[in-house]
């Protein structure tokens, strides 16, 4: 990668989107100043911790803090110097509906306006339903008094345990954009990773806002058809995983986001679709709003689906059981719990009567935040100690390599609920398991 012209960025959210993106502008030659309300994350990132776990982040946060070029700060009026901004806060699920609730961003953009004189560019990487940008660049007309500030929307499409390679290569660049200016200085901004070739697709706002949503619905979409599909297996008595394989051969399918279980979940896919089918609905579009919302119901389901097989092992019930929960992040390398099926069924199996005890590799103070009332354990054993019933619920490596007869001799019953089809089943049923999938 080529250094670019040295600028000055500014950072507004520091979470999991915003700090590796302040850390990769950092590690793209930049000077950068990431901000954020919460004085706790701000002051564990300053002295280069992370508040959350993120493979390979931690490194590039000390890279940039030590060569000066990242620092970071709870004030918006250390941002005025910064000639780009980019726009990082939650847009969650709103309270009682199923629309994104986007204050954050409407108090960011406000806050950034009423300190810039420009000329600067204020860009959204929030996903946002559209009509947001165009609101945003509104507000900021109003509040500068002129044109010297702009507007652009920049969607981000990084996983969480990737995130630094997402960062730093992308598969694609999207820029909305109303003037050759904004493109200018995103391509500015951007030129290290543009000049090893990343595609940059250049669109109205509207696109560049639609274009994050539908890519979350589609892998939304693609994990749902597949576990559509797996209720058909079971009914008829055909194995899913091999037909998975079959279809993920076909170079129009792919192999990618077919494997079926637990379902999505995290703090991205499942309000994005929710508020995508929110959107449609809102326009009208009811044919459009049903098919996503029919995403989400088929999602929901695979948790019932799930339970309802422990159930069946425990004998129909789940009142006085003991449960092993294994895994409480709703995918494997990372600590996030929000909107968790692992952490659903373990705290729907407990208002059913189980006690509940949960072991994740990294997640396990975050999920304690959340649901206090469930039992945490620090291994694998301590968590199956006693157990009439293992659920396998977020298919982390260390739960790949389980040995059925090392979990044998410490559980009560040797029943096994594999919610990802990670296991061998052969494997299980040998060493006297019930395993089902
Ligand atoms: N987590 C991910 O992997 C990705 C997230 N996104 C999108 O990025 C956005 C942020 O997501 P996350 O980083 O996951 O959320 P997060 O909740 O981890 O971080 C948001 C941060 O914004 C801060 N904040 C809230 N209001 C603020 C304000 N007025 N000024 C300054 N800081 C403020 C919060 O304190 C928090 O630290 C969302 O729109 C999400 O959909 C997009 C792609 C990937
Ligand atoms: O907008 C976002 O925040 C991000 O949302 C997702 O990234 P992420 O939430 O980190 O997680 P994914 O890797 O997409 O997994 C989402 C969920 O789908 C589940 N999944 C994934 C694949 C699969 O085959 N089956 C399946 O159930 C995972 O267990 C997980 O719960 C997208 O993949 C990113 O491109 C996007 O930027």
């Amino acid at each position: 990668m080529s250094a670019p012209e040295r600028l000055t960025v500014s950072v507004v959210g520091t979470g999991y989107l915003g700090t590796a993106h302040a850390a990769g502008m950092a590690q793209l030659g930049h000077d950068v100043v990431a901000m954020d309300v919460d004085a706790e994350k701000i002051a564990l990132l300053s002295a280069c911790e992370l508040p959350f776990f993120e493979p390979g982040l931690g490194a590039l946060l000390r890279k940039g803090v030590e060569s000066g070029r990242l620092r970071f700060t709870t004030s918006y009026d250390d941002l005025a110097g910064a000639g780009a901004h980019f726009v990082c806060v939650g847009t969650p699920q709103a309270p009682g509906s199923c629309a994104a609730d986007l204050r954050w961003v409407e108090a960011a953009f406000g806050e950034l306006a009423a300190r810039l004189t420009g000329p600067a560019l204020i860009v959204g990487k929030s996903t946002v339903p559209a009509g947001t940008a165009r609101r945003m660049a509104e507000t900021v007309r109003r509040i500068t008094g002129g044109d010297r500030v702009e507007v652009a929307w920049n969607p981000e499409f990084l996983r969480e345990g990737h995130a630094v390679e997402d960062t730093l290569r992308p598969d694609r660049l999207v820029f909305g954009v109303e003037t050759p200016r904004a493109e200018k200085v995103l391509r500015e901004v951007y030129r290290p990773v543009i000049e090893e070739g990343c595609p940059v697709v250049v669109a109205d706002y509207a696109t560049a806002e639609l274009v994050k949503v539908s890519a979350n619905a589609f892998l939304a979409m693609k994990i749902s058809f597949i576990n559509a599909i797996a209720q058909v297996c079971e009914a008829t008595g055909a194995a899913v995983l091999p037909l998975a394989e079959a279809l993920g051969y076909d170079d129009r399918i792919g192999p990618r986001f077919l494997g079926p279980g637990l379902g999505f979940g995290g703090g991205c896919l499942p309000k994005d679709i929710r508020a995508l089918y929110s959107c449609a609905g809102d326009l009208g579009l009811d044919e459009v709003a049903a098919f996503l919302r029919q995403v989400d119901v088929i999602n929901l389901g695979r948790r019932d689906r799930v339970l309802a097989l422990g159930r069946d092992l425990l004998g129909g019930s789940y009142a006085g059981a003991r449960v092993c929960a294994l895994g409480a992040a709703f995918k494997p390398n990372t600590d996030d719990v929000r909107d968790s099926p692992a952490l659903a069924v373990a705290s729907a199996a407990q208002a059913e009567g189980a006690r509940v005890v949960v072991h994740d590799p990294v997640a396990v103070d975050g999920a304690r935040r959340l649901r206090p009332d469930l039992v945490y354990a620090d291994s694998i054993l301590t968590a199956a100690r006693g157990a009439d019933l293992v659920l396998l619920l977020t298919d982390w490596t260390e739960f790949e390599n389980l040995d059925p007869a090392v979990l044998s001799p410490v559980v009560r019953r040797r029943n096994m609920v594999d919610g990802r089809n990670l296991l061998i089943p052969a494997r299980w049923r040998a060493a006297g398991w019930a395993y089902r999938a």
